[in-house]
């Protein structure tokens, strides 16, 4: 897989902290993926995310943005701001002016665009995460889930090249998550890697095709979902649950499993059953 990012040896301290938040980090985010980030609290998620966006220079070690290492030079660090678009986990961190529209239309009129073109796309982005209707309300009156889409449209509408969403279902209901993954499926299959920085392990199972997972500052293991929490013993030992799919299958007597990894939706392991099912009845 080629990488679009990679870190080594990435180190960094906060100022005035006594604890290493990355340390000596070694990783690489494979281009054209949906990646998901694991880890949990304090192991370095959002603290790679600012690094990759050169928010603050590291005390050791190299970023590279498609095989180029890093200077920090002011030109280079905007070039790479419009290229890696980072959605806090906390909207109103990101969300600065009063109402979608203007927010959204923001980084567009600061890349120069003619007032036409910037009207054009900012309603179509408002309209792809569905908040056409929303547009000239005013953002202290938007929800939460609201509130993380349009912090989502005002970096999508940028059109990066590398999108990090930093916890990005945290705190919304179970159909707000499903229609905000769908929208970023749709958004991954033009050609948008994809990375995701979260806990919820269900999530990662279904919707990551790589998982790299962070323990204090460093990735501890990396692969395919179906690899990664193979290891049952190793996601024990980093405090990190199961996914319930794989949890279920594990369950399973191995004449079901027949060697297989967990299916990775809910209907896949239907399917598995019936399939099991009619093999046993015919044979019966
Ligand atoms: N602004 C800050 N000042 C000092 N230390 C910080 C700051 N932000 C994070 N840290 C420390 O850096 C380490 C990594 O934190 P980070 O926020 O990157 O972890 P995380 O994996 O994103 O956690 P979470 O899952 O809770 O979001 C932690 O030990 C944290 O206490």
């Amino acid at each position: 897989m080629k990488p679009i990012l990679q870190t080594e040896r990435l180190s960094y301290t906060y100022p005035g902290s006594a604890a290493q938040a990355l340390r000596e980090l070694n990783l690489s985010i494979p281009e054209g993926k949906k990646t998901a980030i694991c880890g949990h609290n304090g192991s370095g998620k959002s603290t790679l995310f600012l690094q990759s966006i050169g928010i603050c220079r590291p005390d050791g070690g190299t970023l590279r943005w498609k095989g180029e290492p890093l200077t920090y030079k002011p030109k280079e660090l905007k070039r790479l701001r419009r290229q890696i678009g980072l959605v806090f986990q906390d909207p109103e961190q990101q969300l600065i002016l009063n109402t979608p529209y203007e927010d959204v239309s923001y980084g567009l009129r600061n890349a120069g665009m003619a007032e036409a073109d910037i009207h054009e796309r900012t309603y179509a982005m408002l309209e792809l995460l569905e908040l056409g209707a929303l547009a000239d309300t005013p953002i202290h009156h938007l929800s939460l889930g609201q509130k993380k889409r349009v912090a989502l449209a005002g970096v999508l509408v940028l059109e990066p090249e590398l999108l990090l969403l930093d916890e990005p279902t945290a705190y919304l209901d179970r159909s707000s998550e499903k229609r905000l993954i769908a929208e970023l499926d749709r958004i991954h299959n033009r050609g948008m890697t994809t990375v995701m920085a979260t806990h919820d392990m269900n999530l990662v199972y279904a919707w990551a095709d790589w998982v790299l997972v962070l323990e204090k500052g460093r990735c501890v293991t990396e692969g395919t979902p179906e690899q990664v929490f193979k290891d049952a013993a190793l996601m024990h030992m980093l405090g990190l649950e199961l996914p319930m799919l794989v949890e279920v299958w594990n369950a399973l007597p191995e004449s079901i499993r027949n060697g297989r990894p967990a299916p990775r939706n809910v209907e896949e392991l239907k399917r598995n059953y019936r399939t099991f099912l009619c093999t046993n009845s015919q044979e019966g």
